[in-house]
């Protein structure tokens, strides 16, 4: 009897997962092993809502963003009863390896699945919020950074007109990734992260001494500060407004939200998630399981589950050096 396995996409969709799926069902058809894919997340295991996939089906697939699979948040999902209804319905459609496709929740609720399932479970880390550790990125994470530095590049354009302040949201949930590349890359004037943030009254005092600088020396500027989700207590109609009483200045709110999940993967988004998954299907069958295949220094790599999410994932240093000597700190 042929090989079943099954795919599925959970959590906040993000480029590139086409692109991996894809890999995974190329390299499972080469072997001689049949595919089936689970709609919306673990709901599709939950419900046995699936669809057989094959080679024909991933034909013109690569570019396109989102998931054919569709994803889904499933609560439900972390009671013991839903992850034994989902291992009995995983073997009675006889599949015996399950990829999931998805962020460090997702992660989570596959190694909750193996504690009721014998199968083969075997992660992808997909994410625009690059918050998973064991992997240098997530599929996702590149095409979300150039959105939201082409969504500043034209806030810029207006900014500039005006000669005004924006305060631009960016997603990222609990990390920074996302705006401290957004920010450095689209040559914004501040960035306001979960990581470095240390309290209003700094922040609000920082951002005051470097705007009046940049006055000074050069008269009326547009000045554009990235801010993290999740993160300012009062949320960003709060700060504009405490921005708008201190510098005495119009200042205007952009919530990039969830234009930054879409589109067409960039090329590193298709290249990793294609390296992953292609990689990932060489698994099938081997004695491994419960671990997310990951990329480090151009190596793939295997990494057990519970240390994707046990720690935080730092900001890489250099990043940060660099956004503290051309943003945060640069007062001319
Ligand atoms: N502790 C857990 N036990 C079982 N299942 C879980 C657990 N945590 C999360 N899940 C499942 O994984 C799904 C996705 O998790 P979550 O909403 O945290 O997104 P994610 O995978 O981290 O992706 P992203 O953060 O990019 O949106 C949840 O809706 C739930 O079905
Ligand atoms: O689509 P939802 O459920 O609003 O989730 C939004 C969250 O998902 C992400 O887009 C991806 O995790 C986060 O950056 C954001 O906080």
């Amino acid at each position: 009897m042929s090989k079943k396995v099954a795919i599925l996409t959970s959590g906040g969709d993000a480029p590139g997962m086409n692109a991996c799926i894809r890999a995974i069902v190329l390299v499972c058809e080469r072997s001689g092993f049949d595919v089936l894919g689970y709609l919306h997340g673990y709901n599709g295991l939950l419900k046995q809502q699936y669809r057989e996939l094959d080679a024909r089906q991933m034909h013109n697939l690569t570019q396109r963003g989102g998931t054919i699979l569709h994803s889904a948040r499933c609560l439900e999902f972390k009671t013991d009863e839903s992850a034994r209804l989902a291992a009995a319905n995983l073997d009675e459609l006889g599949v015996t390896t399950l990829f999931v496709i998805g962020g460090d929740g997702s992660f989570r609720g596959a190694q909750h699945l193996g504690n009721f399932w014998d199968g083969q479970i075997i992660g992808l880390p997909g994410t625009i919020d690059n918050d998973i550790v064991g992997t240098d990125a997530t599929i996702g994470y590149f095409t979300a950074i150039e959105t939201a530095v082409q969504s500043v590049d034209k806030v810029r354009d207006t900014a500039d007109a005006f000669e005004r302040v924006f305060l631009v949201e960016v997603m990222g949930r609990h990390a920074g990734f996302l705006g401290l590349n957004g920010a450095l890359a689209s040559a914004s004037d501040y960035v306001i992260l979960p990581e470095l943030f240390e309290n209003e009254e700094k922040t609000l005092k920082d951002i005051l001494t470097q705007l009046n600088e940049r006055r000074d020396q050069r008269g009326n500027v547009s000045y554009i500060i990235i801010l993290a989700e999740n993160l300012w207590p009062g949320g960003i109609a709060d700060l504009v407004s405490k921005l708008e009483q201190r510098t005495e200045t119009e200042v205007r709110p952009v919530i990039l939200g969830h234009v930054q999940r879409g589109g067409s993967p960039v090329s590193q988004d298709r290249l990793l998630a294609m390296k992953l998954g292609a990689h990932a299907a060489t698994l099938i069958g081997k004695p491994i399981t419960g671990i997310m295949v990951g990329e480090q220094n151009g190596q793939a790599v295997e990494v057990p589950l519970p240390l994707t999410w046990e720690h935080s994932k730092p900001l890489d240093d250099l990043s940060v050096n660099t956004m503290t000597l051309l943003m945060n700190n640069r007062y001319a």
